[in-house]
């Protein structure tokens, strides 16, 4: 018997005004995979995290979580099970990193109830595996675009949800800590977590995504194994690029694009 998928896409639409934006989207991802969402500029990545997480909800069809319609949950125990990070982590507001982090903890936590010491271990731990213990102190509307991503990666994890979206977590980041992220949701992961991730650099996504979903103009274009889902044709006739993949002595290939 195959495992029902953790998450599930039925039908789904979802216009703004009159503007179609996600048109019969139809995916599934198993639990503890890696799944890109890749596509275009435009092609509605940002808008199929959105709506995953109920900050958007489709006109019609369904999403489903552990096979039950999200609008079956309470808020409150949706944000326990569903994570977002947001892709423009421009902080606008004067608190302390370490405050922003325990905001993860609020799913868990009464009205007006104090944070726990077991809280206080979550938020601590979600600081040190993402790096930004250093600055738990400062302002976050006085971190670096790179610095504020990771912070608002900590506050993903200290929500301890099973499914984490991230909306091109690795866009603002030097090399260095791009590897480090992707490292990272690597160990997530492999401790059981599922994530979707909307990601630019194809490169990155063939080297650590089990699956990958394509988007073109707010379709699925291709939906499967990661290593089938970047055929050159396909990169060709969505990006509009020609590719090539040149082998690597470390045995892996990267692309070249013309
Ligand atoms: N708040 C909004 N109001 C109106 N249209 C929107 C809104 N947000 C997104 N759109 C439109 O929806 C479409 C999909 O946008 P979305 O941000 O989901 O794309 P994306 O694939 O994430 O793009 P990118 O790679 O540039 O981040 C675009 O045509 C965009 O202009």
């Amino acid at each position: 018997m195959t495992e029902q998928p953790i998450l599930q896409i039925e039908n789904l639409d979802f216009a703004i005004g009159d503007q179609r934006i996600l048109k019969d989207i139809n995916c599934s991802f198993a639990a503890g995979g890696i799944h890109g969402l890749i596509g275009p500029n435009g092609s509605g990545k940002s808008t199929l995290l959105r709506n995953v997480c109920r900050i958007w909800e489709p006109q019609s069809g369904r999403v489903l979580i552990d096979g039950l319609d999200y609008r079956r949950f309470p808020r409150k125990t949706l944000s326990q099970m569903v994570t977002l990070v947001q892709q423009d982590t421009y902080l606008d507001f004067s608190m302390s990193v370490s405050d922003f982090v325990a905001m993860g903890r609020h799913p868990h936590l009464k009205r007006l109830q104090w944070l726990r010491q077991h809280d206080l271990d979550i938020i601590a731990d979600a600081l040190r595996v993402t790096g930004t213990e250093i600055f738990r102190n400062r302002l976050i509307n006085e971190l670096s675009g790179g610095e504020a991503q990771l912070v608002s990666l900590a506050r993903a994890l200290a929500t301890e949800a099973p499914i984490i979206l991230l909306d091109e977590p690795t866009s603002a980041l030097d090399i260095l800590h791009k590897l480090e992220i992707m490292e990272l949701l690597a160990s997530l992961r492999n401790a059981g977590k599922t994530i979707l991730i909307s990601i630019h650099d194809l490169d990155l996504a063939r080297r650590y995504c089990d699956t990958v979903t394509l988007l073109q103009q707010g379709r699925i274009y291709y939906h499967g194994m990661a290593g089938k889902g970047f055929a050159e044709h396909r990169i060709k006739e969505v990006f509009h690029v020609g590719v090539e993949e040149i082998a690597t002595e470390h045995g892996v290939s990267l692309l070249f694009y013309r």
